[in-house]
This record gives C-alpha cells, sequence and structure tokens, in this order.
C-alpha cells in the first residue's frame, strides 16, 4: 500500500474536494480534528475579506464508518461559501453561444499563473486558470494532510508549524530552538501571525500593517518542526525515496513557496563543516546528565528525540535527515515564501486581447498568508511522513501497522 491524494476544485466554484487512498482500516478519525485545522489555515494577521466569507468544515463522503476508517478510498468535501455570489460565472452548464462569459479576466496579474497558464492551456479567458490556481486549493490539501498527522498521531509524532520571519522581520531563532515542540505549537498558536516570539510577533503585525497602507505585501520563512519520528523513514536506495527531497517538493508545491531548507539549509554552506554535522553519542558511554563541561559525561539530549537504542546528538542541524533517512532527531523543515502577487499598489502588465500595457489592480487580496502558509507547510509535511510511515510499517489494518512498528523499535534497542 502507498498514501496518495488528488485534490479538486476551483476557488469559487462549489466545493473543494479531495480523494485520499492507503491508510490503514481501523484508525479513529473525528471531523472535528479535520475541521479544528481547516479554521487554523484561515487565521492569521494580514489576511482579506475572502476569508469572513468562507467558514471552512469538511464533509466526509466516503472511507470513514462511525467515526473509524474502512482501508477504502476517503472522499471529503469542503464547501466554498462564495459560490453563492459566483453561480453564474462558476457554473458547469454551457452558456448561450457567442455569450460573453461574466467577469471574464483578459488582464494577467504579474506573479501569477494568469499568463503562463493562458499560453500553455489556450485560455483566453484567465479565470480559468486562476480559479485553479489560487492558493485556496490548500484546504483540501490540509484536510488530506490531517489525515496523515492522526496517523502519525497515533504513534506518538507532534507536529507543529511556525513562523520565524516576516517580511524581514526576524523572530529569536535561538530562543524558538530551545522550546520543547509542544511549547513551541501553543505559543505560535496564540500568536496572530503564529510566531511564538511575542516580541518579534509585535514587529511582524507592524510591518504588516506599514506593508498594507502601501498597498503592498508580506512574506517570509516558516518552519515545520515533527518530533518523536523514528530513525529510518525514507531511504538513500533511490533519488525519489530519499525523504528530504519529498519534503522539499512537497513544501515547494505550496503557492508561493520558493525556497526550501532542510535542516540548518543555506546557513549551513557557508560554514566550515566541523560547524555543521551532528556527533553521535551513546547511552552506555555515560549519565546523560549533561555535565560535558565539568568534564567527561554526556551531553543532553534534545526534545523531540526518539528513544529507542541509545543513539542521539546533542545537536540537529541536519534537520533529522541524513541520506534521505530519518535519524531519530527532529525533523525540521522551512518554506520561503514570496510577498503575494497581488498589490493594491498597481503592476504593469500587457492585456492580452489589445495587448496594450495597463497596471494591474484588485479587488480584493490578503497582504500576507504567511501564517496560514505554516498550516499548510505543517499539514504537507505530516502526509510526507505519513506516506513514509506507510511504505516501512505497512498493514491493512492500523494493528497491523502498530505491530510491524513495535517489533522494529525492538529491533532498534538491540541495535
Ligand atoms: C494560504 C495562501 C493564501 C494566498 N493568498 C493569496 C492572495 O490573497 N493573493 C495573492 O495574490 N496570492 C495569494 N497566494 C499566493 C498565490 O496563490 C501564488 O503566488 C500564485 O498562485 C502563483 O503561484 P506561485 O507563487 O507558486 O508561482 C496565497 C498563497 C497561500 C499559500
Ligand atoms: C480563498 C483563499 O485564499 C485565496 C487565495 C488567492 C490566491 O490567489 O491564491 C487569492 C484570494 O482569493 P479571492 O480573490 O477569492 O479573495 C485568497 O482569498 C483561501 O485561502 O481560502
Amino acid at each position: 500500500m502507498s498514501l496518495r491524494y488528488l485534490t479538486a476544485g476551483e476557488s469559487h466554484g462549489p466545493a473543494l474536494v479531495v480523494v485520499v487512498e492507503g491508510l490503514p482500516a481501523g484508525l479513529a478519525v473525528a471531523r472535528e480534528a479535520i475541521d479544528r485545522h481547516l479554521a487554523r489555515r484561515q487565521q492569521g494577521y494580514g489576511r482579506g475579506r475572502r476569508q469572513q466569507i468562507e467558514h471552512d468544515h469538511v464533509r466526509i463522503l466516503s472511507g470513514i464508518r462511525h467515526g473509524v476508517t474502512l482501508g477504502t478510498p476517503i472522499a471529503l468535501e469542503i464547501e466554498n461559501r462564495d459560490f453563492a455570489h459566483w453561480q453564474e460565472v462558476m457554473g458547469a452548464d454551457p452558456v448561450a453561444p457567442g455569450a460573453v462569459a461574466p467577469r471574464r479576466v483578459t488582464r494577467p496579474r504579474p506573479g501569477h499563473a494568469d499568463l503562463a497558464g493562458g499560453m500553455k492551456y489556450g485560455h483566453r479567458d484567465l479565470r480559468n486558470v486562476l480559479e485553479r490556481a489560487s492558493a485556496r486549493e490548500t484546504a483540501a490539501r490540509v484536510a488530506a494532510g490531517t489525515l496523515g498527522r492522526i496517523l502519525l498521531e497515533a504513534f506518538g509524532v507532534e507536529l507543529a508549524g511556525h513562523v520565524v520571519m516576516l517580511a524581514g522581520v526576524e523572530a529569536d531563532r535561538a530562543l524558538l530552538a530551545r522550546l520543547p515542540l509542544p511549547e513551541l505549537a501553543r505559543a505560535a498558536e496564540a500568536s496572530p501571525v503564529r510566531c511564538a516570539d511575542a516580541e518579534a510577533a509585535r514587529r511582524m503585525m507592524e510591518r504588516i500593517d506599514v506593508l498594507r497602507e502601501r498597498g503592498d505585501t508580506a512574506g517570509g520563512l516558516f518552519e515545520v518542526r515533527a518530533g518523536g519520528v523514528p530513525p529510518g523513514l525514507g531511504s538513500y536506495a533511490q533519488w525519489d525515496r530519499r525523504l528530504d527531497a519529498r519534503l522539499a517538493a512537497a513544501l515547494a508545491s505550496i503557492q508561493a513557496v520558493k525556497g526550501v531548507e532542510v535542516g540548518d539549509g543555506f546557513a549551513a554552506a557557508g560554514l566550515p563543516g566541523s560547524e555543521v554535522h551532528d556527533e553521535i553519542f551513546h547511552r552506555s558511554a555515560g549519565e546523560p546528565a549533561g555535565d560535558e563541561e565539568a568534564g567527561g559525561g554526556l551531553p543532553q539530549e534534545l526534545p523531540g528525540h526518539f528513544a529507542a537504542g541509545g543513539y542521539f546528538r546533542a545537536t540537529n542541524r541536519a534537520g533529522g535527515i541524513e541520506g534521505g533517512v530519518t535519524n531519530g532527531e527532529p525533523v525540521v523543515v522551512r518554506g520561503a515564501m514570496k510577498p503575494l502577487p497581488t498589490l493594491y499598489q498597481p503592476l504593469r502588465s500587457v492585456e492580452i486581447e489589445t495587448k496594450e500595457p495597463f497596471q494591474a489592480s484588485v479587488e480584493r487580496s490578503d497582504a500576507c498568508a504567511l501564517p496560514a502558509a505554516a498550516v499548510v507547510g505543517e499539514a504537507v509535511v505530516a502526509w510526507e511522513l505519513a506516506a513514509a510511515w506507510v511504505e516501512k510499517f505497512g498493514g491493512d489494518t492500523l494493528s497491523e501497522m502498530e505491530a510491524a512498528f513495535e517489533a522494529y523499535r525492538g529491533r532498534l534497542e538491540a541495535y
């Protein structure tokens, strides 16, 4: 079995749908858990008016009965409430021959898929492009990712997504790196910009206000951490099995994400190797009491470390992955989001019918969607980890998977 999903749906169409396949039978899934993560995605300082219209809820159409997975395809639907205002524009039925499509778009917006997608598919109404290219689709991905997350949580894996830099305003990364994962998640959750450093969060909101006032937009950097991940997910055996590559693709697939880091990422490229690689320790060599400075003794294990077999690291610059394989330390990845392309401050573009220049302007848009992107980041990371989990521990039922996991844990204890 392998995990896979497909999404469908236009931003202003009737609904988004996602079909998920490969989860084992017997996994308890609460609709409320999916709704909770959908609601988290809708939040964040800097979001636009669309989020006041949508109240995302999932409708479970198949694959879950009486709160438990059946092992068969799970189909989920999220209604677009805004469709009520777009029925005529987005209806599936044919229109009268020669009729001009309402709200036709012939003015491509720089930074969006409009022009490239129009040229590719031959659309003269760029609405046919933007409706599907829109990040509204990420609601469906959060729904799918939550299913992956529920599987991981059944085995003690925890995840947190948070903002580490917004439009040049940096959080105190050393401070955040020291926070245990549940504390980091709580602090990020309480922040309107999903930043666990409250002082930086305040400055980030000020920055959004300044940019929004100017009709401009903000991007930034979010981080996703996963703790309690056992060593051995992913593989160095083939390029497309490397977990770092799969996580990078998943993060880069999020609308507006233009860069990905694994562990120390780009910063590591400028450092000597002695300052980058995480030395290996074993508990049997002494007390894990952290009396390293007193001479002898072992350094402390990191929070979120998967304890089995006694090996551990005192640093996690690799972000928990070496050779495409998890090493038992927390998985740490980052996504760099560009500032959103729709600006109230117009950018120059060209009308596709007349080829006349015009100034691209907007009716509504987010000024910043970085906190939402952090939630989407969590979801896609959860999905990739769950997919690697299913590959490693297999099984058509959760209990088979649990037995395989326990057998593996036993093997690690003896390694
Ligand atoms: C959660 C989320 C919300 C977004 N909201 C907007 C928005 O309101 N306005 C906008 O111009 N872009 C928004 N974007 C980004 C665009 O969808 C994206 O930049 C565009 O589709 C082009 O794709 P690319 O940037 O990946 O090349 C959002 C992205 C995410 C992840
Ligand atoms: C609808 C969502 O995000 C949308 C993503 C988006 C884009 O271009 O990506 C543009 C905006 O769409 P609209 O023009 O309808 O306001 C955002 O609101 C959502 O995240 O739920």
